[in-house]
């Protein structure tokens, strides 16, 4: 099968979060399983744009109402990233440095949706199946079935995967003739509650939509910032499926982020020499246990706890942990997680902002990871430290819950039922007691690293899905 991923992030192109190592590994995947996915995303100005080669693989004019504009597809030269990547281009609204947060947003994806399916279109052969990932390529299933220029893939099978249903993309319907004509009766099929909102037009069109976990599935239908009812009326043709990761990327004996690689059998050394190196950095003490967070800092991750829950772990356990904190978002939230280095300055630390190697150093130095998440569609960094031997503190919700079993049941992990300073404070208290008794600690690191969460399972599953659409 011929599949079509369209997306804001890909990793390594283009990363902000979960999205870009879900489309950047999934594809290869397939591909590895006989088939042939390509991947489709903004002409960003990153690192990894600017040094790879690219060649011209279509040029054309488009437009989004009456701002018409030049396009280019541009396709990676090397396809050393195990699928084909192309680019969409276009001049002072794809080529910026960040992938989002500018006040033009709305057009940028518009007009990269517009060009891509125009893109399409134009091909000699029918791709068979066009999967759309979040609201950034939400009014793909709307356009492809019903403007009258997609006539020509009209009966193309769209699939929308939710990766985060808390971002819907609205705008307001003054801007409905961006999108090309259509028959205006069918208008409704774009709106959610006074506007176009893409993340419900494509839960309305596409042929199908899938979630990144079972439990998200299902706890969206209580819970997904107005678009309960939406779901439970299209629950008929959605389905939970597990994220993979990919086990190429971050594996702990390759990763070349890591200054000593390790497997299962060296895991004791080898995160010993992570840990040392990570906490001579962060200047803190490798001799005591390492708790981290790694994310963004906004509410659905519960970071607005973070500070406080940090003050009462340290409190309590004076100077026998440490803390060590990666991430970037709401600003008076990192400027409390910087305020906490002027009393616990010799066990805690913070890196406010992103860095990919950083992450890697943490998943592998690192002894636990605290993921207190209000929602989390399916969460990549607690399978990350389950490959890396490090133990995930987790709230029972969406794909945690179906990941990480608690150690008071057998399980590997440490889970607790609200995102509260009270609930993490505890089990962090309970990380405390696993990591002096050492035996129970070193059996739970190697039962983790065991567990096998790479993409073939999810793989084959998508396939499954896009061959029901092929025979509909
Ligand atoms: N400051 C920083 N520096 C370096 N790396 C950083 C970083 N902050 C985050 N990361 C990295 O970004 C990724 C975050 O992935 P998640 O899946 O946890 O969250 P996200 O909410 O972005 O994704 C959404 O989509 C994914 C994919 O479907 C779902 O798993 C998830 O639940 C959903 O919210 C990880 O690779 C992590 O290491």
């Amino acid at each position: 099968m011929e599949i079509i991923h369209i997306s804001a992030e890909c990793y390594p192109a283009a990363k902000v979060g979960g999205l870009a190592d879900v489309v950047g590994a999934l594809p290869k995947y397939q591909n590895k399983i006989g088939h042939i996915a390509k991947v489709v995303v903004p002409a960003y100005d990153t690192k990894f744009i600017r040094e790879s080669e690219f060649e011209v693989a279509y040029d054309a004019w488009s437009n989004y109402g009456n701002n018409h504009f030049q396009y280019r597809i541009l396709k990676e030269k090397s396809n050393k990233l195990g699928f084909d990547l192309y680019l969409v281009h276009i001049q002072g609204l794809t080529d910026r440095p960040n992938v989002y947060g500018y006040a033009d947003d709305t057009e940028r994806f518009v007009a990269f949706q517009i060009a891509t399916l125009d893109w399409i279109a134009q091909w000699e052969h029918r791709p068979d199946v066009i999967h759309c990932h979040d609201h950034h390529t939400g009014l793909v299933p709307f356009m492809v079935t019903n403007c009258l220029k997609y006539q020509s893939i009209s009966k193309i099978p769209t699939v929308l995967t939710i990766h985060n249903a808390q971002y819907q993309g609205q705008f307001g319907w003054d801007k409905l003739y961006y999108l090309p004509a259509f028959d205006l009766w069918k208008g409704g099929l774009l709106g959610w509650k006074d506007s176009i909102n893409p993340l419900a037009s494509a839960i309305k069109c596409a042929w199908r939509v899938t979630t990144v976990s079972p439990s998200y599935l299902e706890e969206m239908m209580g819970n997904a910032r107005g678009l309960e009812s939406l779901l439970r009326q299209e629950r008929w043709k959605s389905v939970g499926i597990l994220n993979g990761i990919d086990s190429e990327v971050w594996n702990p004996e390759t990763d070349p982020m890591l200054g000593k690689g390790y497997n299962l059998k060296t895991v004791e050394s080898g995160k010993a020499a992570n840990k040392k190196a990570l906490c001579d950095v962060f200047q803190l003490d490798s001799s005591k246990p390492l708790f981290t967070f790694i994310g963004r800092l906004v509410d659905e991750k519960g970071a607005d706890l973070l500070p406080d829950i940090f003050y009462s772990a340290l409190y309590q356990h004076g100077d026998n942990i440490n803390i060590l904190i990666l991430g970037s978002g709401d600003s008076w939230v990192e400027g409390r997680l910087n305020q906490i280095k002027d009393y616990y300055s010799r066990n805690y630390n913070a890196y406010i902002g992103y860095n990919e190697q950083v992450s890697h150093e943490i998943y592998a130095g690192a002894d636990f990871l605290l993921m207190p998440s209000r929602v989390e569609p399916c969460g990549l960094n607690q399978l990350y430290a389950l490959r890396y031997g490090t133990v995930p503190i987790v709230r029972r919700v969406g794909g945690l819950k179906d990941t990480v079993i608690d150690i008071g049941d057998g399980g590997f992990g440490i889970c607790h039922d609200q995102t509260s300073v009270w609930d993490v404070t505890h089990a962090i208290n309970r990380a405390v007691e696993l990591y002096n008794d050492k035996k129970a600690f070193k059996a739970v690191r190697k039962t983790m690293m065991k567990i096998d969460h790479s993409w073939d399972k999810a793989a084959t599953n998508y396939i499954e899905l896009y061959q029901i659409l092929k025979q509909a």
